[in-house]
């Protein structure tokens, strides 16, 4: 007789910049078969549109007035994530020190939050009919996704996430790893700060402290407790 296939399931993994969220969650879908967002390249994107087209990332009236012009599009491939908006590919631009060092003033406008909010519960919703998906971002456990099957948060020291992110930029655009870590620590304040769903654990999350773990024990980790939660 042929095995039934596993039920669809729903991961939110949440934590600060730089503790393996978009690593371990790529990884995890791919090798699971599902579906994969990335919430944060949605922040990003609608702060690069904010910023090319002149709209003051210091102004969230500003903000709140244009958050609906954009169309983000997010695909939800793990093997090969994408981003566009208004139809053109935005996954290098997003990426920049300048988007980086606005997207939380932008994602603090709770204007930005509902539509943004709004479009991932729908990309999850029709993920749950094909599998499941892993949602990766600040808030998936507490707001976007509370019932989630299983929740994640990862952590890590500010001096682990600033090396391994001072990693990633070496070569591209300079940055020392103390200027990284302040930049970082900075971002985190004003993330877990903020009014409208801020970066924080949900209380039926499961806590991983990535610290002194490679990645792939981290994807490891995250797949058995996929695995019991499909089991159970
Ligand atoms: N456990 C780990 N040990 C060492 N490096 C890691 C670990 N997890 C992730 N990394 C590396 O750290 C960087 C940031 O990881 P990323 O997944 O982008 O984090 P986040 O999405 O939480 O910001 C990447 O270069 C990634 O390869
Ligand atoms: N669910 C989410 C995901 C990201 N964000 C915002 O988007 C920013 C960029 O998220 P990211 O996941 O790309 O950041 P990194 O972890 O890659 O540095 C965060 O600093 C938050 O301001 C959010 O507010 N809520």
């Amino acid at each position: 007789m042929e095995s039934a296939a596993p039920s669809a399931v729903t991961v939110a993994i949440d934590g600060p910049s730089g503790t393996g969220k978009s690593s371990t969650s790529k990884a995890v879908a791919a090798k699971l078969g599902l579906r994969y967002l990335d919430t944060g390249a949605q922040y990003r994107a609608i702060t690069w549109w904010m910023i090319t087209n002149g709209i003051d990332t210091d102004d969230p009236q500003a903000i709140a007035l244009a958050a609906g012009k954009p169309a983000i599009v997010s695909g939800t491939d793990p093997s090969a994530p994408t981003i566009t908006v208004d139809g053109q590919d935005a996954s290098g631009p997003i990426r920049t020190q300048e988007v980086t060092s606005k997207v939380s003033a932008v994602s603090a406008v709770p204007e930005v939050r509902a539509l943004i909010t709004d479009l991932q519960r729908s990309i999850a919703a029709e993920a749950a009919e094909a599998g499941g998906i892993v949602v990766e971002g600040r808030d998936i456990g507490t707001t976007v996704l509370p019932d989630a099957d299983l929740k994640i948060f990862l952590t890590a020291s500010a001096e682990a996430r600033a090396a391994r992110r001072s990693g990633e930029l070496r070569g591209k655009e300079a940055a020392d790893l103390a200027a990284t870590k302040e930049a970082l620590v900075k971002r985190d304040a004003a993330d877990s700060g903020r009014k409208t769903s801020p970066l924080a654990k949900a209380g039926d999350a499961v806590e991983v402290d990535t610290t002194e773990l490679t990645l792939d024990q981290v994807i490891e980790c995250v797949v058995t407790l996929v695995e019991e939660r499909r089991s159970k």
